[in-house]
């Protein structure tokens, strides 16, 4: 699928596109781009949240969403992960994609300029047709929720 980017005037040209490490890689890269007055990235203390910038915005084809995926390597070394996981692109947004992540290590995790931070993952959506009905179909489940077959 073509996804058309648009490089945000403040964002530094040298940070690569979105890419995929791997041939088989579900997801592509996204990496941090800084606006020329902050290019020297940010510092997360623990439990800190930042919205990171990629400097790029997208038009995804009508029918596509993009969602924003932590990287496991970043999780695991660092505690690093996303607040909204997974974030939701939508394919009518225009404004510039950023990363939400936060500290959920017990040290500080520096940001820089041009990192991969995330990993984006595009898939078909699907939408709802919603309506109103007195009653359920019944099911063996019925209401029973959260816990209700137990818990192992
Ligand atoms: O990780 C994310 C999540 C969202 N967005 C952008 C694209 C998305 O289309 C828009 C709105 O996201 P969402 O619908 O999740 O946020 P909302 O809080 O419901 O805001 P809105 O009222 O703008 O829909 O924000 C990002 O850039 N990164």
């Amino acid at each position: 699928m073509k996804v058309v980017v648009q490089r945000l005037p403040e964002s530094d040209p040298d940070v690569p596109l979105p890419n995929y490490a791997t041939a088989g890689a579900a997801g592509a890269d996204l990496r941090a781009n800084f606006p020329a007055h902050r290019r020297e990235g940010v510092e997360l203390q623990p439990m800190d949240r930042a919205l990171i910038p990629t400097g790029l915005a997208m038009a995804l084809p009508e029918g596509w969403e993009m969602q924003v995926r932590p990287r496991s390597g970043l999780a695991l070394k660092a505690g690093l992960t996303l607040v909204n996981s997974p974030g939701t692109v939508d394919a009518d947004y225009r404004g510039e994609v950023g990363v939400l992540l936060i500290n959920l290590g017990s040290e500080p995790v520096r940001i820089a300029h041009g990192d991969r931070i995330a990993q984006a993952v595009f898939a078909p959506v699907t939408r709802a047709v919603f309506s109103f009905a007195d009653a359920l179909p019944p099911t063996p489940r019925g209401t029973g929720g959260f816990g209700s077959t137990g818990s192992t």
